[in-house]
């Protein structure tokens, strides 16, 4: 079933066009991986998503509600919003404890203390970082930061997880971690995720299903095992194989 749909979405900077997608869709419970040359337009693409950008033109059509997104609202963009996790490259941490950087939303939120407690003790035993709950956010390590972020997107159960690049800056051992902790958040929640990553190896251990950005368009769009076995653009058969596309 197809929950989440963008369509006639285009994006311009300085009257130059860079995402122009007609159509994409997404069904709900799966992992999309983004993937695609730098600079083509996939962060673009998930910021549209997030609400973060304003596009020239398009609508959003989320898990049963239709936006025009030009003309979204302040007030329901954020209603939208609140049912997204969003997990930047490189997240920023408030100055205060693992604990708090991960309740802040449900205080926003207006949650009682007591299920704030739990959803956050929960979100930290799922990321394993109970132990790390009382320190300074800002003293932990890149890859336990990244996993503050997510335990942060998570903790209000969105309906749908964005990642963008999540593990770039992160060693291989942090990026199994949080591979680990991805899967088990899926397996658990069934949640939607969309993960922009230039990691073609991640993508295939993570992935049901993946997009190639290229120059602003979706120029393919599959499961996971025929977008890497049998990818139909040259394109994406140059890009797999580590050369130059143009
Ligand atoms: N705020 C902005 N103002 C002007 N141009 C922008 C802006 N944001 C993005 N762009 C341009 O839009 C294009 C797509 O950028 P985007 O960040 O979506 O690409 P990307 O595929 O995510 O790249 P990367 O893999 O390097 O992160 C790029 O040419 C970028 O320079």
């Amino acid at each position: 079933m197809t929950e989440l749909r963008v369509s006639d979405l285009t994006v311009t900077y300085d009257q130059k066009t860079i995402l122009d997608v007609p159509h994409a869709s997404f069904e709900c419970g799966r992992i999309y991986g983004i993937i695609g040359p730098s600079g083509s337009g996939k962060s673009t693409l998930l910021r549209v998503i997030n609400l973060l950008t304003q596009p020239a033109s398009g609508h959003l059509h989320f898990f049963g509600v239709d936006v025009h997104l030009p003309s979204l609202s302040h007030r329901e963009g954020l209603s939208l919003q609140r049912q997204m996790g969003f997990v930047p490259q490189k997240p920023s941490m408030f100055h205060s404890s693992v604990f708090d950087n991960v309740a802040q939303g449900l205080r926003y939120r207006k949650l009682p203390r007591e299920t704030i407690r739990i959803r956050v003790e929960d979100a930290l035993e799922k990321v394993d970082l109970t132990h790390a709950a009382n320190q300074m956010a800002n003293t932990l390590s890149g890859g336990e930061m990244q996993r503050i972020a997510l335990a942060r997107a998570m903790v209000y159960e969105p309906v749908l997880l964005l990642l963008d690049e999540p593990t770039a800056s992160l060693d291989p051992s942090n990026v199994a971690i949080f591979e680990r902790v991805i899967q088990s958040i899926h397996a658990m929640h069934k949640t939607t995720i969309l993960m922009v990553t230039h990691n073609l190896a991640q993508a295939k251990r993570l992935t049901h299903a993946c997009l190639f950005v290229h120059k602003g368009r979706i120029l393919e769009a599959s499961d996971t095992e025929p977008f890497f076995h049998s990818p139909e653009t040259q394109e994406v058969q140059d890009f797999m194989a580590g050369r130059m596309i143009y």
